[in-house]
């Protein structure tokens, strides 16, 4: 493979960027290396994909070169999305067992999580989009709470919640991985710059 250089994953989160290297490591390396910047980004408002694609041109201006930020929603089909983006507020304030309760007076406890991944090559070039998807029930919450709302997602086809499983298993069937393995493949087909051209082209 190829590497292109270096993308800077821009999380203020530790958790998405232990699933992030999880996920390159277990057989789903990026033809580029990831170096980590921890950046404060701003909690936009907007939908999904207009607040990773500003996110991403926010973190590219800090960073000053190739970036990637990704946003992460949790989606009631009861709520018609929301809270969405919004879940990080609902989670801070209510906890994972108020997220639950929200849907009390409701029959349908159906969801899913999403992540949109954003990458840019640089400040000023437009921001291109990765949108993974994990259908999944709103459940009572299981599981230990180390990582956000995952003891309220139990995904579609499985009879334990995110925080329940295996981290192996939530890592190759997650939202997270799904768009992540789509900006995979889009960096894949990306050509390599050539070796004269004095960039970060380091063939191998
Ligand atoms: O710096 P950034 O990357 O923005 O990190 P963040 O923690 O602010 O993350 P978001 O803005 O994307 O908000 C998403 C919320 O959902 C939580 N979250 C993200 N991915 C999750 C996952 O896979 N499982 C459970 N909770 C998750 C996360 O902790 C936040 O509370
Ligand atoms: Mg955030």
């Amino acid at each position: 493979m190829v590497v292109h250089g270096e993308i800077s994953f821009a999380t203020g989160n530790q958790n998405k960027l232990k699933e992030v290297v999880a996920i390159l490591a277990e057989g789903h390396p990026l033809p580029f290396t990831v170096k980590a910047a921890n950046l404060d980004l701003p909690e936009l408002q907007g939908e999904a994909e207009d607040i990773a694609k500003e996110k991403c041109r926010i973190a590219a201006q800090q960073v000053g070169g190739a970036v990637m930020v990704e946003d992460t929603s949790l989606c009631y089909n009861a709520f018609k999305g929301l809270p969405g983006p919004y879940c990080k507020w609902f989670l801070t304030k209510l906890g994972v067992d108020g997220m639950y309760k929200l849907l009390a007076g409701y029959e349908d406890k159906s969801g899913y999580a999403q992540c949109i991944f954003a990458y840019t090559p640089g400040p000023d070039v437009e921001p291109q989009l990765f949108i993974g998807q994990t259908q999944g029930i709103i459940v009572e919450p299981r599981g230990p709470p180390a990582f956000g709302w995952d003891p309220v997602f139990q995904p579609d086809g499985f009879d334990q919640t995110f925080a329940e499983m295996d981290k192996s298993v939530k890592n190759s069937i997650s939202h997270r991985y799904r768009a992540l393995d789509k900006l995979r493949s889009y960096l894949l087909e990306l050509p390599a710059p050539s070796a004269t051209n004095g960039t970060n082209g380091t063939p191998s």
